[in-house]
Protein backbone atom coordinates (compact mmCIF):
# COMPACT_ATOMS: atom_id res chain seq x y z
CA UNK A 1 0.00 0.00 0.00
CA UNK A 2 1.25 2.81 -0.75
CA UNK A 3 0.24 6.92 0.09
CA UNK A 4 1.12 10.08 -2.16
CA UNK A 5 0.50 13.72 -1.84
CA UNK A 6 -1.15 15.39 -4.43
CA UNK A 7 0.80 18.55 -4.18
CA UNK A 8 3.97 20.57 -5.05
CA UNK A 9 3.78 22.95 -2.11
CA UNK A 10 7.26 22.09 0.05
CA UNK A 11 6.35 23.09 3.86
CA UNK A 12 2.99 20.26 3.18
CA UNK A 13 5.75 17.91 1.46
CA UNK A 14 8.37 18.54 4.39
CA UNK A 15 5.66 18.47 7.04
CA UNK A 16 3.51 15.18 5.80
CA UNK A 17 6.75 13.54 4.97
CA UNK A 18 7.36 13.83 8.64
CA UNK A 19 3.87 12.74 9.82
CA UNK A 20 2.56 9.87 7.15
CA UNK A 21 4.30 7.21 6.13
CA UNK A 22 4.57 8.73 2.61
CA UNK A 23 5.71 6.74 -0.61
CA UNK A 24 5.96 9.58 -2.95
CA UNK A 25 4.73 13.42 -4.83
CA UNK A 26 2.41 13.42 -7.76
CA UNK A 27 2.11 16.84 -9.36
CA UNK A 28 0.17 18.34 -12.67
CA UNK A 29 0.04 21.57 -14.06
CA UNK A 30 -2.85 22.33 -11.92
CA UNK A 31 -1.36 21.98 -9.01
CA UNK A 32 1.79 23.20 -10.26
CA UNK A 33 -0.57 26.32 -10.90
CA UNK A 34 -1.71 26.67 -7.55
CA UNK A 35 1.74 27.12 -6.43
CA UNK A 36 1.74 30.13 -8.57
CA UNK A 37 4.60 30.69 -10.89
CA UNK A 38 8.33 28.78 -9.87
CA UNK A 39 11.31 28.17 -11.24
CA UNK A 40 10.15 24.61 -12.17
CA UNK A 41 13.14 22.43 -12.25
CA UNK A 42 14.75 24.00 -8.94
CA UNK A 43 11.71 23.13 -6.98
CA UNK A 44 11.02 19.74 -8.52
CA UNK A 45 14.30 18.92 -7.30
CA UNK A 46 14.01 20.47 -3.98
CA UNK A 47 10.81 17.88 -3.72
CA UNK A 48 13.45 15.11 -4.79
CA UNK A 49 15.57 15.85 -2.48
CA UNK A 50 13.10 16.10 0.45
CA UNK A 51 11.50 12.61 -0.55
CA UNK A 52 15.25 11.09 -0.78
CA UNK A 53 15.60 8.37 -3.77
CA UNK A 54 13.57 5.73 -2.89
CA UNK A 55 10.47 7.86 -2.78
CA UNK A 56 8.26 8.32 -6.05
CA UNK A 57 8.23 11.60 -8.19
CA UNK A 58 5.97 12.14 -10.57
CA UNK A 59 5.84 14.76 -12.77
CA UNK A 60 3.76 15.40 -16.06
CA UNK A 61 4.49 16.28 -19.12
CA UNK A 62 2.42 19.17 -21.52
CA UNK A 63 3.10 18.33 -25.13
CA UNK A 64 0.38 17.52 -27.19
CA UNK A 65 2.19 15.35 -29.66
CA UNK A 66 3.86 11.94 -28.71
CA UNK A 67 7.00 13.66 -29.80
CA UNK A 68 6.47 16.84 -27.84
CA UNK A 69 5.97 14.39 -24.85
CA UNK A 70 8.87 12.44 -25.27
CA UNK A 71 10.87 15.66 -25.41
CA UNK A 72 9.22 16.86 -22.32
CA UNK A 73 10.11 13.47 -20.61
CA UNK A 74 13.61 13.49 -21.69
CA UNK A 75 13.75 17.36 -20.65
CA UNK A 76 12.31 16.48 -16.92
CA UNK A 77 14.80 13.26 -16.72
CA UNK A 78 17.74 15.10 -17.02
CA UNK A 79 17.03 18.06 -15.10
CA UNK A 80 15.79 16.34 -12.33
CA UNK A 81 16.75 13.04 -12.02
CA UNK A 82 16.15 9.25 -14.51
CA UNK A 83 14.03 7.95 -11.66
CA UNK A 84 11.06 10.53 -11.82
CA UNK A 85 8.03 8.93 -12.70
CA UNK A 86 6.99 10.67 -16.18
CA UNK A 87 3.21 11.37 -16.09
CA UNK A 88 1.47 10.92 -20.12
CA UNK A 89 -2.38 11.54 -20.34
CA UNK A 90 -3.87 8.24 -22.15
CA UNK A 91 -4.66 9.54 -25.02
CA UNK A 92 -3.83 8.36 -28.60
CA UNK A 93 -0.55 10.48 -28.49
CA UNK A 94 0.11 9.61 -25.05
CA UNK A 95 -0.24 5.99 -25.23
CA UNK A 96 2.75 6.35 -28.65
CA UNK A 97 4.78 7.78 -25.83
CA UNK A 98 4.47 5.62 -23.42
CA UNK A 99 5.80 2.69 -25.63
CA UNK A 100 8.28 4.65 -26.95
CA UNK A 101 9.23 6.26 -23.48
CA UNK A 102 8.94 2.31 -22.13
CA UNK A 103 11.41 0.93 -24.76
CA UNK A 104 13.79 3.62 -23.38
CA UNK A 105 13.71 2.38 -20.11
CA UNK A 106 12.10 5.24 -17.86
CA UNK A 107 9.40 4.77 -15.53
CA UNK A 108 5.92 5.88 -16.50
CA UNK A 109 2.54 7.05 -14.98
CA UNK A 110 -0.25 6.97 -17.23
CA UNK A 111 -2.76 9.57 -16.10
CA UNK A 112 -6.36 11.10 -16.99
CA UNK A 113 -7.71 8.16 -16.84
CA UNK A 114 -12.04 7.78 -16.98
CA UNK A 115 -12.52 4.87 -18.09
CA UNK A 116 -11.55 1.25 -18.15
CA UNK A 117 -10.44 1.17 -21.68
CA UNK A 118 -7.90 3.71 -21.14
CA UNK A 119 -6.65 2.19 -18.34
CA UNK A 120 -6.16 -1.52 -20.31
CA UNK A 121 -4.59 -0.17 -22.79
CA UNK A 122 -2.40 1.64 -20.24
CA UNK A 123 -1.89 -1.58 -18.71
CA UNK A 124 -0.78 -2.92 -21.64
CA UNK A 125 1.32 -0.36 -22.63
CA UNK A 126 3.50 -1.41 -19.65
CA UNK A 127 2.50 1.72 -17.67
CA UNK A 128 3.94 1.27 -14.05
CA UNK A 129 0.99 2.92 -12.58
CA UNK A 130 -1.80 4.21 -13.74
CA UNK A 131 -3.71 7.01 -12.05
CA UNK A 132 -7.47 6.64 -12.59
CA UNK A 133 -9.75 9.77 -11.49
CA UNK A 134 -11.62 8.85 -8.98
CA UNK A 135 -13.85 11.76 -8.03
CA UNK A 136 -14.14 12.97 -11.57
CA UNK A 137 -15.28 9.83 -12.47
CA UNK A 138 -17.66 9.57 -10.13
CA UNK A 139 -18.93 13.25 -10.95
CA UNK A 140 -19.77 11.51 -14.41
CA UNK A 141 -21.71 9.29 -13.00
CA UNK A 142 -19.46 6.42 -13.66
CA UNK A 143 -18.59 3.63 -10.70
CA UNK A 144 -15.42 4.25 -9.69
CA UNK A 145 -14.92 1.56 -7.52
CA UNK A 146 -15.58 -1.03 -10.22
CA UNK A 147 -13.35 0.92 -12.22
CA UNK A 148 -10.70 -0.09 -10.25
CA UNK A 149 -11.64 -3.40 -9.75
CA UNK A 150 -11.86 -3.87 -13.26
CA UNK A 151 -8.43 -2.80 -13.24
CA UNK A 152 -7.05 -5.04 -10.48
CA UNK A 153 -8.77 -7.51 -11.90
CA UNK A 154 -7.01 -7.44 -15.51
CA UNK A 155 -3.49 -7.02 -13.86
CA UNK A 156 -4.39 -10.06 -11.63
CA UNK A 157 -4.67 -11.73 -14.51
CA UNK A 158 -2.50 -11.09 -17.02
CA UNK A 159 0.24 -11.01 -14.23
CA UNK A 160 1.06 -7.55 -15.15
CA UNK A 161 3.54 -4.95 -13.24
CA UNK A 162 1.43 -1.80 -13.06
CA UNK A 163 0.03 -0.44 -10.21
CA UNK A 164 -3.24 1.54 -9.47
CA UNK A 165 -2.80 4.90 -8.65
CA UNK A 166 -6.00 6.19 -7.67
CA UNK A 167 -6.17 9.90 -7.92
CA UNK A 168 -8.60 12.71 -7.81
CA UNK A 169 -10.01 12.72 -4.13
CA UNK A 170 -12.41 14.68 -2.95
CA UNK A 171 -13.15 12.40 0.67
CA UNK A 172 -11.64 9.99 2.97
CA UNK A 173 -13.90 7.47 1.49
CA UNK A 174 -13.18 7.44 -1.84
CA UNK A 175 -9.93 7.05 -0.78
CA UNK A 176 -10.33 3.84 1.70
CA UNK A 177 -12.84 2.66 -0.87
CA UNK A 178 -10.53 2.68 -4.32
CA UNK A 179 -7.99 0.58 -1.71
CA UNK A 180 -10.27 -2.03 -0.74
CA UNK A 181 -11.09 -2.42 -4.56
CA UNK A 182 -7.56 -3.35 -5.35
CA UNK A 183 -5.40 0.14 -5.77
CA UNK A 184 -2.40 -0.46 -4.65
CA UNK A 185 -1.52 3.38 -4.43
CA UNK A 186 -3.29 6.46 -4.17
CA UNK A 187 -2.20 10.24 -4.13
CA UNK A 188 -3.86 12.97 -1.77
CA UNK A 189 -4.47 16.45 -1.50
CA UNK A 190 -3.36 17.96 1.99
CA UNK A 191 -7.25 18.55 2.50
CA UNK A 192 -8.08 14.86 2.51
CA UNK A 193 -5.07 14.32 5.17
CA UNK A 194 -6.28 17.19 7.34
CA UNK A 195 -9.69 16.11 7.52
CA UNK A 196 -9.49 11.86 8.21
CA UNK A 197 -6.90 12.44 10.97
CA UNK A 198 -8.16 16.15 12.26
CA UNK A 199 -11.91 14.85 13.64
CA UNK A 200 -13.63 16.53 16.03
CA UNK A 201 -14.42 12.84 17.12
CA UNK A 202 -10.32 12.05 17.41
CA UNK A 203 -9.59 15.36 19.34
CA UNK A 204 -12.80 14.47 21.67
CA UNK A 205 -11.20 10.56 22.41
CA UNK A 206 -8.11 12.34 22.81
CA UNK A 207 -9.28 15.11 25.25
CA UNK A 208 -11.62 12.23 27.18
CA UNK A 209 -8.44 10.47 27.61
CA UNK A 210 -5.94 13.15 28.87
CA UNK A 211 -9.13 13.93 31.44
CA UNK A 212 -8.90 10.76 32.82
CA UNK A 213 -5.40 10.01 33.11
CA UNK A 214 -5.08 13.31 35.37
CA UNK A 215 -7.77 13.11 37.00
CA UNK A 216 -6.41 9.23 38.09
CA UNK A 217 -2.57 10.67 38.26
CA UNK A 218 -2.66 14.04 38.36
CA UNK A 219 -2.75 17.07 36.52
CA UNK A 220 0.12 17.36 34.13
CA UNK A 221 1.51 13.89 34.88
CA UNK A 222 2.72 11.77 31.85
CA UNK A 223 3.71 8.14 31.82
CA UNK A 224 7.41 9.38 31.13
CA UNK A 225 7.31 11.73 33.86
CA UNK A 226 5.73 9.29 36.71
CA UNK A 227 8.03 7.93 39.24
CA UNK A 228 9.78 4.77 38.83
CA UNK A 229 11.22 2.05 40.60
CA UNK A 230 14.47 1.58 38.33
CA UNK A 231 17.44 2.94 39.77
CA UNK A 232 18.23 6.67 37.99
CA UNK A 233 21.86 5.95 37.46
O1 LIG B 1 -9.71 15.89 -10.02
P1 LIG B 1 -8.52 16.57 -9.47
O2 LIG B 1 -8.66 16.87 -8.01
O3 LIG B 1 -8.10 17.74 -10.29
O4 LIG B 1 -7.31 15.52 -9.53
C1 LIG B 1 -6.68 15.09 -10.70
C2 LIG B 1 -5.62 14.07 -10.36
O5 LIG B 1 -4.83 13.72 -11.40
C3 LIG B 1 -3.49 13.53 -11.05
O6 LIG B 1 -2.79 14.41 -11.88
C4 LIG B 1 -3.12 12.10 -11.26
O7 LIG B 1 -1.93 11.73 -10.69
C5 LIG B 1 -3.33 13.91 -9.62
O8 LIG B 1 -2.19 14.64 -9.42
C6 LIG B 1 -4.68 14.51 -9.28
O9 LIG B 1 -5.14 13.91 -8.12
Amino acid sequence: MEFLLDTVHIPDIEKYNAIIPLSGVTSNPTICKKEGHFEFFDHMCQIRHILGPDKSLHVQVVGQTAEAMIADAHMILKEIDDQVFIKVPTNEAGLTAIKQLKHEGVHITATAIYTEFQGLLAIQAGADYIAPYYNRMANMNIDAAAVVQAFANAINANQANTKILAASFHNVAQVTTALACGAQAVTMGVDILKSGLGMPAIGQAVADFTQDWEENFGAHQTVASLPTETPQI
